[in-house]
């Protein structure tokens, strides 16, 4: 379970604090709404550890994670477009994923390039790719990472609609069957309908139960 409990923070200048409390299960996507300003990217931020908090906590499985900095979470962030070097293959990309001179790199990128329905496209320049298939290359890195919180910051806004419900479904099944604690901002509602087990509302600099 990751678990927020009064993660407050407060912008320079900013005159109430965020004060933010939620919990998010593995296997499941949970969605964070709230009109724009309201803070949806604040709260990405302070769990991906861009931000620190001043007081509150944020704990995975009860470990304490606010101490550890970005690259210490398990913790994976994917946004709308997906910032992929656009001149290296799809492989190199999603190789990215792993740490230098990791055993069996080959294998384990063509098994995350399969996973994420890539398997024919790994030598392909990123720049040729279509939005879909670099959010699929992006997924696929994640997979490597193997972290276990994924962070979605409005992943399908720029998709088409079939290509859209297609990444959206398969964003669902890598979060059941790798056990992910999934946090998805979105403004679309079909997004948050098709995907959210449970979803909350920025209210005030607060989450709601929606
Ligand atoms: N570095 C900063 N310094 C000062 N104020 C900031 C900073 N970053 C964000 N803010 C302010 O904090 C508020 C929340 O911003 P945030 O980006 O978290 O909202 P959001 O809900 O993600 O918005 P959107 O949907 O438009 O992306 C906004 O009023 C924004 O102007």
């Amino acid at each position: 379970m990751l678990v927020l409990d009064r993660l407050t923070y407060a912008h320079p200048g900013q005159a109430s604090p965020y004060a933010f409390s939620m919990e998010a299960a593995p296997g499941q996507i949970t969605a964070i709404s709230g009109p724009s300003g309201s803070g949806k990217s604040t709260l990405l931020d302070l769990v991906a550890g861009f931000l620190a908090p001043t007081s509150g906590s944020l704990t995975l499985d009860g470990r304490n994670l606010v101490p550890l900095p970005p690259e210490e979470r398990p913790v994976s962030l994917l946004l709308q477009s997906e910032s992929l070097f656009e001149h290296l293959s799809a492989e190199r990309n999603v190789g990215l994923g792993l740490p230098p001179g990791a055993p069996d790199a080959a294998g384990r990128i063509a098994q995350a390039l399969a996973e994420a329905g890539l398997k024919d496209i790994g030598r392909q320049r990123a720049s040729t790719l279509s939005g879909g298939q670099k959010q699929r290359v992006a997924l696929a890195r994640t997979l490597l990472r193997d972290r276990k919180v994924l962070l979605l910051d409005e992943p399908f806004s720029a998709l088409d609609d079939h290509t859209r419900t297609v990444i959206r479904a398969l964003v669902r099944e890598l979060t059941e069957r790798h056990g992910w604690i999934t946090i998805l901002v979105s403004h679309y509602r079909d997004d948050v309908e098709a995907l959210a087990s449970r979803q909350y509302r920025i209210v005030g600099g607060k989450l709601e139960m929606a």
